[in-house]
């Protein structure tokens, strides 16, 4: 067994995996694939939302300007000419006076400057003619919608590095884009070790306990958009963590357990074998026993991420170290991605200079109530809690009724 000799602080760990990971390269999906993708470049529109004229009300188009002064003692009198639908326009082109019955979103025809809605006015057969008899004029430019209103030619539709929500993707359909340029998904690879551990969905029994770290650890790739392949279960054999660590050639490597100094913790010197073990033990509570490396792939280096085997630490390591990085990798800040709230602290937080703190908190909106417990294998303390407070390196905790920022769980 070896000690930890030195362990690095929490800064020191997230500029080496900043300067070490970059976003990965673009790929073009199809539009109806894109939502929730990183956009990898500027996307201009190449036409116009509408590219025509349209109606925005059903009624009839018309010269604003012939309908003027009408009312229901002396109504306008215009022709009707013809009918304009959503995809079949009319033909011809209107003049004064006359009149083209319209459905909401046709094109507005030729000569037309107004779209009189249909409460205003009523259709009156007279000898082979219809008349259209108005009892309120529009004015020109009513409720026509001018050409590239919703988008006009040549803007920018969405920018690079943003995360596509629905209505982006509808709105790239709409200028007719087809492919979108999108920043690659990280692949994740999530390595369990341990001869515990029974996998998700087994009832524990004897001194066996379930794998929770899996399941966790899949949710939260999702949540920072990695691609995850088929978990890894690796029995606690020095060559079979290597060998687990070591195939597939996924962008990063999460392993679960093992990671600490003791006579099974095999993750670390494996690591260090097969590639570079950059960071083993770091400043922080809980998951102190945390670390990275990288090692080398097809194309490009791996980020292996050595995350404790205690759920707590396990969840804490991913949130500081693997998160940042995967989102990095696929083209999203950094930063947490937590809402944030301020609230005032019930009991006081103690910490130690020079360790980061995770600390478990209640929160009803106004106070922020840190969960007296500190083990790192009690799961449940971070299901009750509604967030964490990050004590910084810097300081020996908060006061009483000091404001404190919590990082909300979702
Ligand atoms: N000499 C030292 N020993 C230890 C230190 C230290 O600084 N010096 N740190 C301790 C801390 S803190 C932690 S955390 C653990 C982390 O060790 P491992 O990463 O090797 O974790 P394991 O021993 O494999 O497991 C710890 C604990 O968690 C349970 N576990 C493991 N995997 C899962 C899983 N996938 N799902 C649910 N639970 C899991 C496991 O059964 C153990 O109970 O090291 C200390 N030692
Ligand atoms: O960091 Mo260990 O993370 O206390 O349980």
């Amino acid at each position: 067994m070896r000690g930890f000799q030195r362990r690095a602080s929490v800064d020191e760990a997230l500029s080496t995996l900043a300067s070490r990971s970059i976003a990965l390269d673009a790929e073009r999906v199809p539009v109806t694939e894109a939502s929730g993708r990183v956009l990898a470049e500027d996307v201009c529109a190449a036409v116009s939302v509408p590219h025509f004229r349209r109606a925005a009300m059903d009624g009839w188009a018309v010269v604003g300007e012939s309908t003027f002064g009408a009312s229901t003692y002396a109504p306008a009198s215009l022709v009707l000419i013809g009918e304009a639908r959503p995809g079949r326009p009319f033909a011809g082109a209107l003049r004064h006076g006359e009149a083209v019955r319209i459905t909401t979103g046709a094109p507005v025809p030729e000569g037309a400057d107004a779209v009189l809605m249909a409460e205003r006015a009523e259709e009156i057969t007279r000898g082979d003619r219809t008349i259209v008899s108005v009892v309120e004029p529009v004015s020109p430019g009513k409720h026509v919608g001018a050409v590239g209103e919703d988008v006009p030619a040549g803007s920018i539709v969405a920018r690079r590095g943003r995360k596509l929500r629905p209505q982006d993707v509808g709105l790239l359909a709409s200028v007719g884009a087809a492919l979108v340029p999108v920043v690659a998904r990280p692949r994740v690879r999530v390595v369990i070790t341990g001869d515990e551990l029974l996998a998700p969905g087994q009832m524990p029994e004897g001194s066996c306990i379930v794998d929770s770290n899996s399941v966790v650890l899949a949710a939260l790739v999702a949540r920072d958009g990695g691609a995850l392949s088929p978990t890894v279960r690796a029995a606690d054999r020095y060559e079979l963590v290597r060998e687990a660590i070591a195939a597939g050639d996924e962008d990063v490597v999460l392993v679960s357990g093992g990671s600490s100094v003791g006579p099974e913790d095999h993750a670390p010197l494996a690591l260090a074998e097969i590639g570079e073990l950059t960071v083993h033990g770091v400043a922080m509570r809980p998951s102190s026993p945390a670390g990275f490396g990288f090692i080398a792939g097809k194309t490009r280096e791996r980020t292996v991420f050595l995350l404790p085997g205690n759920p707590v630490s396990c969840l804490c390591a991913y949130e500081f170290f693997a998160g940042p990085t995967i989102r990095a990798l696929g083209g999203l800040p950094r930063a947490w991605p937590h809402r944030r709230a301020r609230g005032r602290l019930a009991a006081k937080i103690v910490s130690e200079l020079g360790r980061v703190d995770y600390v478990r908190v209640a929160y009803d909106g106004a106070r922020v109530t840190p969960i007296m417990t500190s083990g790192a294998s009690i799961l449940s303390s971070t299901t009750r809690a509604d967030g964490v407070v990050l004590v910084s390196a810097g300081s020996e905790g908060h006061a009483e009724d000091e404001e404190v920022e919590v990082f909300l769980y979702d």
